[in-house]
């Protein structure tokens, strides 16, 4: 089940290499933090990035901001270093979830769920999956069935690595991407999973990011994964309910709590016909306004 209070806007990306980076991640107006092992860090630096990270989580001072672990793949040289590091050195704190790279299929998330378990990670850890190969892409329905029985409670798309494997062009509209975009929703919706969407490579051109995060939203992801913090406004104004969305939420929740509507399935406000659904997603709407504002109080 989502949580609706606790809102994943913006999602940033930064690597666990770039101790400037990680200072400044605790000031930063982002919902969640993926500190990166993997490709933003290069391969002699794998070591040091480990370390630092899991000094960084261990000194906490984050407040809001939710911490995600991005681990290089099992199928390299670092992934279950990373993994063993991050069990050992964080008896007190420890990361919302693991992201694990380039999974493949439904028998990589119970592998390193598994591998989770015996290496003692708290059941509070999570583990999201990177969407990023041909295969997990097909088989996204399969994996997402995991959630049931193993740690897995997110995905965040990676379409860098999609486009890198299949040639799909990415250009503005996201044309060829349509459809891992909704499968992806629908996969994730479908089992209580947090889905956010890829990256827009492009720092400089807000209103190309702007585009990606109304087109995202609309496709019903919960946030959008970022490279800088050039992004995070236009991210977190697209991803939050505007005033106008919460005039309407406000209008249906009174419509259904007015007694003289007592017993009505249907009404109509505002011009629009809104049953008992529309106020359980008008409430939903409420509570997030109502977390986003609380935290910039
Ligand atoms: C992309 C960058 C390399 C750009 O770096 P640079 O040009 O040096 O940035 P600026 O000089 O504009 O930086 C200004 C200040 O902001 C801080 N900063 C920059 N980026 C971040 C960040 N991500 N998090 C926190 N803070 C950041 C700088 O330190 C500057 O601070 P100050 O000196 O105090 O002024 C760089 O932005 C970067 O490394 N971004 C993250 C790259 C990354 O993590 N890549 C991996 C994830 S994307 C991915 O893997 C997608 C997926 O897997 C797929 O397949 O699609
Ligand atoms: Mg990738």
């Amino acid at each position: 089940m989502i949580d609706d209070s606790r809102p994943l806007r913006s999602v940033l990306y930064m690597p666990a290499s770039n101790a400037r980076a990680l200072a400044k991640a605790r000031s930063l107006d982002c919902d969640a933090i993926i500190l990166d092992l993997e490709d933003a860090v290069a391969p002699d630096l794998k070591a040091q990035a480990r370390a630092e990270l899991a000094a960084q989580i261990r000194a906490g001072g984050f407040g809001h901001r939710r911490l995600i672990a991005r681990i290089n793949g099992m199928d390299t040289p670092w992934g279950e270093a990373d993994l063993a590091a991050l069990a050992d050195s964080l008896p007190e704190q420890e990361p919302e979830a693991i992201l694990v790279p380039k999974v493949s299929d439904a028998a990589d998330i119970a592998a390193l769920s598994g591998t989770m378990d015996r290496l003692g990670y708290r059941p509070s850890v999570g583990l999201w999956a990177m969407i990023e190969t041909p295969r997990a892409v097909l088989g996204i329905e399969r994996i997402a069935d995991m959630a049931g029985s193993t740690r897995l409670s997110g995905f965040v798309l990676g379409l860098n690595d999609l486009a890198k494997d299949t040639g799909m062009a990415q250009e503005p509209g996201r044309a060829a991407f349509v459809p891992v975009l909704v499968a992806a929703v629908l996969a994730a919706r479908a089992n209580g999973l947090v889905v956010i969407d890829g990256v827009c490579n492009v720092i400089d051109d807000s209103a190309l990011l702007e585009a990606e995060c109304t087109q995202a939203r609309a496709f019903g992801f919960d946030g959008k994964t970022l490279i800088h913090p050039a992004q995070l406004a236009v991210t977190n104004a697209v991803f939050a309910p505007s005033p106008q969305d919460v005039a309407q939420a406000q209008a249906i929740v009174a419509a259904f709590a007015d007694p003289a509507n007592a017993g009505q399935g249907a009404l109509r406000v505002n011009g629009r016909m809104v049953e008992r659904l529309h106020r359980d997603m008008a409430e939903k709407t409420l509570a997030k306004a109502r977390a986003i504002a609380e935290r910039a109080a």
